[in-house]
């Protein structure tokens, strides 16, 4: 008996079994598949319509004007987009300490939501609520005379700016300021003007000091003008405070959360992931994450396709459930060609 146990027991550590074949090898991985309601792609809406704008720190991205922005988003829909996440980048505008053109009727994201909703009724938008893009200083919070955050100034500033998009459009609400009380401000205003029922706040509850979002604020055109977001963005070692921003957000009443940027804070995914199952996660494959993919790739690292399946199945394995990237009309295509095959 002992010897042939032994053997039967040593049997059951024979792997290749169970990955011999490309299905084999799928019905490992079904929980991490990727599928098109996975992904939501970022936007850069601009003001002047018809413009199509490079952004030389992202290569392959553009902002878009709405009547450019309308024909790209009918070919990557064709390809099964579900969701977008809009942002607004200003040029003309003006900017100010208050953020006004945040909301202002010259926005481009308040101008181009009603048209967006009529052009593409089935497509989820959410929208990125920062002041950033916005105001004169590019911090994402309201100030006070001595350079700090004012922050009840701030948090009724943002959830003014959540409910115009909302009543704009808007399905989604995403606040990335970081602010404390933004999530209750927001939602209490919603039920306020008896929106609770069909707009939802997608916070962005892990949101780190990271040194990944330099491209963005070349594309959002919102660097600070001084200083830098480390007394209100997490500090990248904060495990603890991330746990805690993560209870803070979900108490006050967030819809769905997220962890931002992604590829260093994988322990942090699976931790609030962990704690709260209950609550779709998202991930936010950051614009520096994007470009570092891109040159690697250029540089002939490794295959791009390849290289990216494998980071983003690595991120659904961790806990994620939606992923935020730039490379989505990309990765459509290829799934849409996986099962065509
Ligand atoms: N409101 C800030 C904001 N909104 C989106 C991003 C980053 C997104 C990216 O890098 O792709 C940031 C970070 C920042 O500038 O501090
Ligand atoms: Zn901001
Ligand atoms: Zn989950």
């Amino acid at each position: 008996m002992g010897d042939k146990y032994k053997r039967m027991v040593e049997k059951k550590h024979y792997l290749h079994s169970s990955i011999f074949h490309p299905t084999l090898r799928d019905w490992q991985s079904l929980k991490s598949e990727l599928t098109p309601s996975n992904f939501m792609y970022p936007v850069f809406i601009i003001e002047n319509d018809n413009e199509v704008q490079a952004i030389p720190s992202m290569p392959g991205i553009s902002r878009y004007g709405i009547n450019k922005l309308k024909e790209h988003l009918q070919n990557v829909i064709s390809k099964g987009l579900t969701s977008i996440l809009v942002f607004g980048v200003i040029d003309s505008l003006a900017k100010d300490e208050q953020a006004t053109n945040a909301d202002s009727s010259q926005n481009p994201v308040i101008k181009a939501l009603p048209k967006l909703r009529a052009w593409f009724p089935n497509l989820v938008i959410a929208c990125d609520v920062c002041l950033c893009p916005y105001s004169s200083h590019g911090h994402c919070a309201i100030l006070s005379e001595n350079g700090t955050i004012d922050n009840p100034k701030s948090i009724k500033r943002i959830a003014d700016i959540a409910l115009s998009y909302a009543k704009a459009g808007a399905h989604i609400v995403a606040p990335s300021d970081m602010m404390d009380g933004r999530i209750g401000a927001i939602k209490t205003l919603l039920i306020e003007n008896n929106l609770q029922n069909n707009v939802a706040v997608l916070s962005y509850t892990c949101k780190f000091a990271s040194n990944f979002y330099g491209p963005f604020r070349d594309a959002a055109k919102s660097k600070p003008s001084f200083g830098d977001r480390k007394c209100y963005q997490l500090p990248p070692a904060g495990e603890g405070v991330a746990i805690r921003a993560a209870a803070r957000d979900v108490e006050e009443g967030a819809d769905m959360l997220m962890i931002k940027p992604i590829m260093a804070y994988m322990d942090v995914l699976k931790q609030v992931n962990d704690k709260y199952p209950e609550y779709p996660m998202f991930v936010y494959q950051v614009s520096g994450e994007y470009s570092m993919i891109y040159n690697a790739a250029e540089k002939g690292i490794f295959d791009l396709k390849a290289a990216l399946l494998e980071i983003l199945q690595s991120y659904r394995r961790a806990g994620a459930d939606i992923i935020i990237t730039y490379y989505t009309p990309l990765i459509l295509e290829w799934i849409q060609l996986k099962h065509k095959l």
